[in-house]
């Protein structure tokens, strides 16, 4: 199906205070500038992460656990994949929302982390309304629709040193997010993360002060297929140390998830693509299978 011109309309939903930068097709990615979000907030966050890696291991592995719904979790896959050195990363992932969780240490994390995911979950949910509008629905529509007073939000950071070989390895493999939508902030250092582009894999410059939009396939199944979820991988580089911190958006667990019954309608030929599942049925069936979008191609009716 082709894709509605949401650009003009995000855009004019979002004029005051959040402003998309124009590309010449949407393909389940956008660059926002204007968010309204203090550069020393940004600065604050990846300070912080970086003194939660700076730990010493003993500190760090107290968050190493194996549960995929831990509420905080560290890990590392020099350690975890010793003979398989496949994802050359390091990661801490803590749930924001709807309960907060936070490391005891560094200090100052839990202020500004708090600070700085209710920001992002603003932001998100400004953006979720401009769709949901790009889509000809009411702006509510979205969030009431997956039941996002009670979101599950994730803060990532993942943390890649420098890689000797960086042909060898991969940061993280060709994935698409279980999420609705994630946004990405990213250390100013070489474009390390890429996404599927006409075909081709190309490189996301970090620039300054803006975050980095990837749609989700939860997006993809509510919007029955007018928005795509976007194929994203990182990559090495031999020179510096890059890091990203990611904030996803994502029903309740228990939710389910289905197109969305106004982009439904078996006379005018559109039927629904997706079968209806939970998030937290999706999410296990992600862990299990992270190559590309199988997940989401085992949803498709
Ligand atoms: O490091 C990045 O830029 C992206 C990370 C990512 O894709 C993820 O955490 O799902
Ligand atoms: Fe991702």
């Amino acid at each position: 199906m082709a894709c509605p011109a949401p650009l003009g309309l995000i855009a004019g939903r979002l004029a005051e205070g959040l402003v998309t930068l124009p590309h010449t097709s949407y393909e389940g990615w956008q660059r926002i500038v204007n968010h309204g979000l203090v550069m020393k907030l940004q600065t604050a966050m990846m300070d912080a992460f970086d003194g939660f890696f700076d730990l010493t291991i003993e500190e760090k592995q107290h968050y190493m656990g194996q549960e995929l719904f831990e509420p905080i979790r560290y890990g590392t896959s020099f350690n975890e994949a010793a003979v398989d050195v496949r994802y050359w990363r390091d990661y801490l992932r803590i749930i924001a929302h709807p309960v907060f969780s936070y490391p005891a240490k560094p200090l100052n994390f839990r202020k500004i982390s708090e600070e700085y995911t209710r920001n992002m979950r603003d932001i998100s949910i400004e953006l979720l309304r401009a769709i949901s509008e790009s889509l000809g629905l009411p702006e509510a529509t979205m969030e009431e629709a997956l039941q996002l007073k009670s979101c599950i939000q994730l803060l990532i950071s993942n943390l890649y040193p420098p890689c000797p070989q960086p042909e060898l390895a991969l940061g993280l493999p060709p994935h698409s997010d279980s999420s609705i939508l994630t946004i990405v902030m990213q250390s100013n250092t070489k474009a390390c993360l890429q996404v599927q582009h006409g075909g081709k894999w190309v490189p996301v410059e970090a620039i300054s002060n803006s975050f980095f939009v990837i749609l989700g396939d939860i997006m993809e199944i509510a919007s029955n297929g007018t928005y795509k979820s976007l194929l994203h991988r990182v990559v090495l580089n031999n020179e510096s140390t890059r890091m990203s911190i990611v904030s996803t958006i994502g029903p309740p667990l228990e939710a389910l998830v289905s197109p969305l019954p106004q982009l439904v309608d078996s006379i005018q030929n559109r039927p629904a693509l997706f079968r209806e599942t939970t998030y937290k049925e999706y999410v296990q069936l992600q862990k299990q299978n992270q190559e590309e979008k199988s997940v989401l191609n085992l949803m498709k009716l």
